[in-house]
């Protein structure tokens, strides 16, 4: 394993050889922290199946039980959820998750009781000030102290008018998906229609509509910006989660940059994960990809090629396509995402100042990233308590030796044990 001249810091292994490795996923982030909201709103127990257990989740679970809702350990690792009548006082911490900070509000307005919302500074900067607009007008006490940010307390009231909304979520598909969540616990159900710029990350609503429809909702999704969710029960029985397809990410690109071998078990055939664009992304950028009994495979050919590719569906994968991007034969434009300025991090900035920071030539559109390839150098890769800057930065470190990611414990986000995994992954090739 290659060392770095940066103490403290992790060197992110080089690999010797091409990567040959199956590596099993844990649960979606997306998938698990959709799937505790639903059961936490049911009319019964829930088994969720194959949780994701990450700092994002565990989250989401505190946040619940915070509640008054039992989010309880059952036998292979799954949580058995029980809910309860929703109540405050409480206190929630949002940490730096998207999905905590625009899921729960929603149901602490159904709460009896004061809720507190607060979580990681960069929480305070991040969008949620059109859901708090939309509760108010769907019948929900806010205190915000008029910043449309956190921190700020929902003063629920156990019950919800909901009724039609308009909301302008071009900042985030979370707030959409937030209020659809919880909408079939409102009196009248929701309607909510969004109007501005388009809205980002279209699976992730997709996600949202899919799991309540299995949940026993009624959801119709007929027009464009338009969704609504009818007033009724929920009861999912059991949910279960699959593999995290964005977290694919890492991993098959190591078998790409590396011109190596990397199969995911458990890929599923078919899924709303924004993940699964990977196969054409990575195929476009050099990869073959197959599915075979095994699960998914990619085989890096060696040659890794530059990509378009509008990214606003799937902008979660950006910061791994960028370092691929920068280590690929001839130049990219990845665009479509502006959001991310607003994501963990201003991940457009970051990327663009860290694989600059190697030697790289990458300029910031407004939108998005232009990427020349240039010969990279080891050195500090900063990961700005982004874990998706800190897996970029171990793909790079496979290919050029003395790179050091400053904050590897920040991918604890969702994932328990990514160096670990890496380890496992490189194996003998490190
Ligand atoms: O609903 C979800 O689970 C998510 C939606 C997306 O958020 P944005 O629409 O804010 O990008 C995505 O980036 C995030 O990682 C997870
Ligand atoms: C944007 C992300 O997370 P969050 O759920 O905090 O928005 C992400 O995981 O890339």
């Amino acid at each position: 394993m290659q060392q770095t001249q940066h103490p403290g810091h992790w060197p992110a292994p080089t690999a010797r050889t091409p990567v040959r490795a199956t590596v099993r996923l844990p649960g979606s982030k997306s998938m698990t922290n959709r799937a505790l909201v639903l059961a936490a709103l049911a009319a019964a127990p829930v088994r969720v199946h194959a949780p994701l257990r990450s700092r994002d989740t565990l989250l989401m679970a505190g946040a619940l039980r915070a509640m008054g809702v039992d989010v309880a350990d059952a036998s292979g690792a799954d949580w058995q959820v029980t809910p309860g009548p929703l109540r405050g006082p409480a206190a929630v911490d949002v940490g730096n998750a998207g999905t905590v900070m625009r899921f729960v509000p929603p149901l602490a307005a159904l709460a009896s009781g004061p809720v507190a919302f607060d979580g990681d500074p960069r929480a305070r900067e991040r969008p949620i000030g059109p859901l708090l607009g939309a509760l108010r007008a769907l019948g929900a006490e806010i205190d915000d102290g008029g910043r449309g940010a956190l921190p700020l307390t929902v003063r629920g009231r156990g019950a919800l008018a909901g009724g039609p909304v308009t909301l302008d979520a071009s900042g985030s598909s979370q707030l959409v998906s937030g209020l659809l969540l919880a909408g079939a616990r409102f009196d009248k159900g929701v309607e909510v229609r969004h109007s501005g710029p388009p809205v980002p990350s279209q699976p992730h609503i997709e996600m949202t509509l899919q799991m309540l429809r299995a949940a026993g909702a009624r959801v119709e999704a007929s027009a464009p910006d338009l969704w609504r969710v009818a007033p009724g029960e929920l009861r999912p029985a059991r949910i279960e989660v699959e593999p995290d397809l964005s977290n694919a990410a890492p991993f098959l690109a190591a078998a790409l940059v590396t011109g190596g071998t990397v199969t995911i078990p458990g890929w599923p055939a078919e899924t709303t994960q924004p993940g699964d664009a990977l196969r054409e992304i990575f195929a476009r950028m050099g990869g073959e990809v197959a599915f075979s009994d095994g699960g998914l495979t990619l085989r890096g050919g060696g040659a890794v090629h530059g990509i378009e590719a509008d990214l606003h569906d799937v902008g979660e994968l950006t910061p791994t396509i960028a370092a691929v991007a920068a280590l690929a034969d001839s130049p990219s434009r990845l665009t479509g995402v502006a959001h991310l300025r607003r994501h963990e991090t201003d991940r457009i900035a970051a990327l663009a100042a860290e694989i600059n920071g190697l030697g790289g030539e990458v300029t910031e559109l407004d939108d998005g990233l232009e990427i020349r390839p240039r010969p990279l150098r080891g050195g500090l890769f900063r990961s700005y308590d982004d874990h998706r800057l800190a897996t970029a930065g171990a793909v790079i470190g496979l290919v050029r030796p003395g790179v050091a990611v400053d904050d590897i414990a920040t991918t604890g986000k969702t994932l328990p044990d990514f160096p670990g995994m890496w380890a496992s992954m490189l194996g003998d090739a490190s």
